[in-house]
């Protein structure tokens, strides 16, 4: 995940999906600003997510926003979402045997849950580590900090959402995987102090582990930190990201972060894989029994689709196993 916008949603085959090939090719201000010029209706509202490394970022930031709005006002009036024309839901005889099957809906009902609009947030990102820290953001900790107070003073006053992340939480590429639980909990702090609505507790380079995930989520709750500030973002370089996030779940996180067929990655820590393939974690979610009415079926579909369209590997392995079943 490089300095493009970065969007915390799955993707249904349609324009959106078309504006993903472009991620390879456009920067972030043009991928932000067809997204506001032509947002697409999927029916359920949309959090659109971009990075700002700096002031600068935050500017281009408004730029697009603003000439984005004087397009818009200026465009004839967009039409109303599609509604999902009655969505063909599996069938309502959901097997006791298949947790991920997902139980029919009237339609009507699906509808009802159309989208109202889709939200553009930014994201600051801190590091855990300075020598990550100098290799991401080319500055101390301290003065990403300093960085990102004025960020969050602007966004703020213009009503924008703001995600911290902390990166490199459970191991660094360059200062190894013993990272200090109480300096993600002090950064994390600071970055709820200045006014973040949220932190993404990040394990970049997929070192965490079930004992160290608990001792970190000890120290944050330690340090006063209350769960719904948190989410959690496991790369599965280790194979690691669903048994962390189990630990996540029993100590109360309810947020987080995946990428469909397992895309993504940090270019500033190699070999790191993409982040948790969404297909994974939701059937790990249903198998506990979590609802996150998510079509596991219509998920495998995508991951395999957009991976095909990147040239990327498809990562999962419970999308690949659902559409090995839906083929066989
Ligand atoms: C922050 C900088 C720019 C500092 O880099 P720097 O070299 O110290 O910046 P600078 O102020 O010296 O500027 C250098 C040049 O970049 C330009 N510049 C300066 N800022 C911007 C900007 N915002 N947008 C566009 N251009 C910019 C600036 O105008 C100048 O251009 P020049 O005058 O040489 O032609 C650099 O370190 C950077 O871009 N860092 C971000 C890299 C990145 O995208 N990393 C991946 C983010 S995702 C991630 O971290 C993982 C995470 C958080 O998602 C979760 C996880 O941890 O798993």
């Amino acid at each position: 995940m490089g300095a493009t916008g970065m969007c915390r949603a799955f993707y249904k085959k349609d324009g959106l999906a078309a504006l993903l090939m472009d991620f390879q090719m456009a920067n972030s201000s043009e991928v932000l600003d067809a997204l506001l010029v032509q947002p697409t209706s999927t029916g359920h509202a949309i959090a659109f997510n971009y990075l700002v490394p700096n002031v600068k970022g935050l500017q281009n930031f408004f730029h697009v926003l603003d000439s984005a709005s004087t397009k818009t006002s200026q465009a004839p009036p967009s039409p109303p979402p599609t509604p999902i024309e009655s969505a063909e839901w599996p069938a309502s005889n959901t097997s006791a045997q298949d947790p991920n099957a997902v139980p029919s809906r009237a339609s009507s009902d699906i509808n009802a849950n159309l989208s109202k609009s889709n939200t553009t947030e930014i994201s600051v990102f801190a590091a855990a580590t300075e020598a990550f820290s100098k290799a991401n953001l080319n500055c101390s900790i301290a003065e990403s900090l300093e960085r990102f107070r004025p960020i969050l003073l602007q966004a703020k006053e213009r009503n924008i959402r703001v995600r911290g992340y902390v990166s490199v939480a459970l191991g660094c590429p360059y200062e190894g995987p013993k990272t200090d639980p109480r300096k993600v909990a002090e950064i994390t702090s600071s970055l709820l102090e200045m006014g973040a609505d949220e932190v993404s507790v990040a394990d970049t380079t997929g070192m965490g582990t079930a004992p160290k995930t608990r001792e970190l989520l000890k120290a944050l709750s330690a340090a006063g930190i209350v769960n719904h500030d948190i989410a959690l973002h496991f790369h599965d370089t280790y194979g690691q990201a669903l048994v962390n996030t189990v630990v996540g779940l029993e100590h109360g996180i309810r947020i987080f972060d995946s990428s469909v067929g397992g895309l993504g990655g940090c270019p500033y820590s190699k070999g790191a894989t993409g982040n948790v393939a969404t297909e994974d974690l939701v059937y790990c979610l249903h198998s506990l029994g979590v609802k996150t009415g998510i079509d596991t079926q219509e998920m495998a579909k995508i991951g395999a689709w957009i991976s095909e369209e990147l040239g990327k590997s498809n990562e999962t392995r419970a999308g690949k196993a659902i559409l090995a079943r839906l083929r066989s």
